[in-house]
């Protein structure tokens, strides 16, 4: 499907020699191209300034290579690389002279001398009050960027690489998948990170704006023995590709996957912790991948290198290209539908172009349509009168829900694992919902601010009695993952940042994932809690049976005088224990080891109590998960927080 074919742009129709009516002279009609509308929308596709810019290309490009791998069930491999060109090296790479300044007062960040003794003198009364504050202990605010520091000219350029091993693409497809707006592969009804077939043009188009570079795909696939190389630029008016090189080379190496480069315009100072929280992200969700982060700049002190190295062999399945289910089509739809159906009848079409229609349930909504409709009649013969009646129908009938098979859930096991393993957090709680496939993750963490506001606010929203699940809100740190798969997410945008908690179903789903979590935390604070309790109470009873024992002994001692002096008599059992007393039997010391055993013993029949009253009766348990022995491995995976038990077969 390639939407900008339909749309053409002046210099297009310049050229055709179709005969559409001249343009009356006053008319301030205009078309644009696909390319033309995004390049002057970008932000609706994420792609706002330059260092948002920057997150959203590293994004598109990781998601195209997850995407591309899992395809082909290989286990994701991503190599990302941030190379820093500061702008004088960016100039004498494109050729262009360095530029002595002349006029001074023409730019942004001139600052009179005046101006610059006041800013100065400025700083350095911040730079007391903070070195006085550190001294003291309390926390220091970053210092805001003065006017010379954040000129307007502090441009920096990027070179952005991303190399994967998944499928690679067809030599001849490179150009439109990568030079062409809304040219993609994932258009149909399958489940995948990418759907616009947007993500890599903007990034070009980005690069067209900002650096005027063309971007650079490398690729080989599986039983090539050649490597496709293409450099392309993209056409905005026309939106098609303006290719540059395009060839087969020798195949150097045993490898099949793609690699982009890219050069824009970025910052990576204001995104740089963005970025990394993103590459986390997907280490946490996608824990079967590895993923090399490095960012390379001039200055050695400002380069990262950040592995993450992928913690299981397990992937989920390939997920399945599915049908339509007849309540989610519409006239459109069902015309496109008939247009491309290899089915002749109207039978084999409802059978076989939807889910959830079997055939005697066709036979049952063929008889509904009316007179004019028989099972063997052309389906490529419905008037447009008898469409909207299947269309009417299909609104009004009764379907299953669609089942969810063709869709691949990063699962319970997996989220976990990542959780785990990139967050530490104190506690974890999953649960997987089914119907959208929907699994939601909760963390506990007690040190490290997870929730960004945006994200925190959602949660409240969603559940706003934290504390009836014993989860203290001013204390406790709390981090919500939701993964949400489909062959279509309702995102907001084009970026993919967001999507609406306006879709009842969605909505529900989630929170009750959410709610599930926390009910799932609550019995482990709560055991925490007990178990805190319980040793607490046997502090507090040991602490005084020194006291005690001294109180008593002194008594026991004094009763025990009297009655050797005969002047109290004390009788039977009374007697034997102040006997005791006086032969040094019953001492101080033996008095304290009496009462440290009965606190024991005490503690213990409490402890027993409380688990018989709540059904707790061994140690805690910590879940472990197992992963279903599917697929090539030969192994299996016992996980759990603090170990993991490898099985082979
Ligand atoms: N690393 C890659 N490996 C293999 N194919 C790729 C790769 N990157 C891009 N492609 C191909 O190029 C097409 C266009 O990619 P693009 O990022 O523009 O859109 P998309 O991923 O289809 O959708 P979205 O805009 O939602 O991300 C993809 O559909 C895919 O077929």
């Amino acid at each position: 499907m390639e939407i900008g074919e339909s749309s053409e742009s002046p210099e297009g129709k310049k050229k055709s020699k179709s005969k559409t009516p001249r343009k009356p002279k006053d008319s301030v009609l205009k078309q644009k191209s696909p390319a033309e509308f995004f390049a002057d929308n970008k932000n609706i596709a994420g792609f706002d300034n330059p260092g948002k810019c920057l997150y959203t290309t590293v994004r598109e490009l990781v998601e195209n290579a997850l995407d591309s791998a899992e395809s082909i069930s290989k286990l994701p491999i991503v190599e990302i690389t941030i190379e820093e060109i500061v702008r004088s090296k960016f100039n004498s790479m494109i050729g262009l002279a360095e530029h002595e300044r002349v006029d001074e007062e023409l730019y942004d960040d001139f600052e009179s001398a005046k101006a610059r003794e006041k800013r100065l003198a400025k700083e350095a009364r911040i730079q007391e009050i903070q070195a006085k504050n550190a001294n003291l202990g309390k926390k220091v605010k970053e210092p805001v960027a003065s006017k010379a520091m954040k000129g307007r000219g502090e441009t920096s350029y990027y070179r952005v690489t991303c190399k994967d091993n998944g499928k690679g693409m067809p030599h001849d497809d490179i150009p439109n998948m990568f030079g062409r707006v809304l040219s993609g592969t994932k258009y149909g009804l399958k489940q995948t990170r990418g759907k616009f077939g947007l993500g890599a043009k903007m990034a070009l188009i980005w690069s067209k704006m900002s650096t005027g570079l063309p971007i650079e795909i490398t690729s080989s696939m599986k039983g090539q023995n050649y490597t496709s190389f293409c450099r392309l630029d993209i056409d905005i008016h026309r939106n098609i590709p303006h290719i540059h090189v395009h060839e087969k080379q020798d195949k150097k190496e045993r490898w099949h996957g793609a690699e982009i480069q890219i050069v824009i315009e970025g910052n990576w100072t204001t995104y740089r912790s963005k970025i990394l929280h993103y590459m986390r992200q997907m280490a946490v969700i996608t824990p079967y991948a590895e993923f090399l982060f490095r960012f390379l700049s001039d200055a050695p002190d400002k380069n990262v290198t950040v592995k993450f190295a992928r913690r299981t062999d397990i992937m989920p399945p390939v997920p399945l290209e599915t049908k339509y289910h007849p309540s989610a089509v519409d006239l459109l739809l069902i015309k496109r539908l008939i247009a491309e159906t290899s089915k002749q009848n109207l039978l084999q079409f409802l059978q076989h172009e939807f889910v959830n229609i079997s055939k005697s349930h066709a036979e049952r909504l063929i008889g509904e349509m009316g007179p004019d409709f028989s099972h063997k009649m052309l389906v490529k013969s419905l008037t447009s009168q008898q469409i909207v009646r299947i269309h009417q129908l299909f609104r009004q009938a009764k379907f299953d829900d669609p089942s969810g098979d063709c869709l691949s859930p990063a699962g319970e096991y997996n989220l976990r694992l990542g959780i785990i393993k990139e967050l530490h957090p104190d506690m974890v709680a999953t649960y997987s919902g089914s119907g959208f496939a929907t699994c939601s993750v909760l963390k506990y963490l007690k040190a490290t601010p997870f929730l960004s506001k945006l994200e925190s606010v959602l949660v409240e929203k969603m559940l706003s009695n934290w504390n009836s699940y014993k989860i203290n809100q001013a204390q406790d740190k709390i981090g919500v993952f939701v993964s949400i798969v489909s062959t279509k997410i309702p995102f907001k945008g084009t970026g993919k940042e967001y999507i609406g908690d306006d879709i009842s179903e969605i909505a529900a789903a989630v929170k009750t994932s959410i709610q599930q979590c926390c009910t799932q935390l609550k019995s482990k604070i709560l055991k925490r809690i007990q178990a805190r309790e319980q040793q607490e109470r046997k502090r507090n009873l040991s602490k005084y049976i020194p006291n005690v024992t001294g109180a008593i002994y002194d008594v026991l001692k004094e009763m025990s005088h009297l009655h050797a002096s005969k002047r109290k008599r004390y009788t039977n059992e009374d007697a034997e224990v102040l006997n005791k007393v006086s032969n040094h039997i019953i001492t101080r010391e033996t008095l304290g080891e009496k009462l440290a055993q009965h606190v024991e013993q005490v503690d213990y029949e409490m402890a027993l109590e409380y688990a018989t009253q709540s059904g707790v009766n061994e140690e805690p348990r910590e879940n472990i998960y197992i992963q279903t022995l599917e697929g090539e491995s030969k192994f299996v995976d016992f996980q759990s927080p603090v170990f993991v038990f490898r099985l082979f077969q």
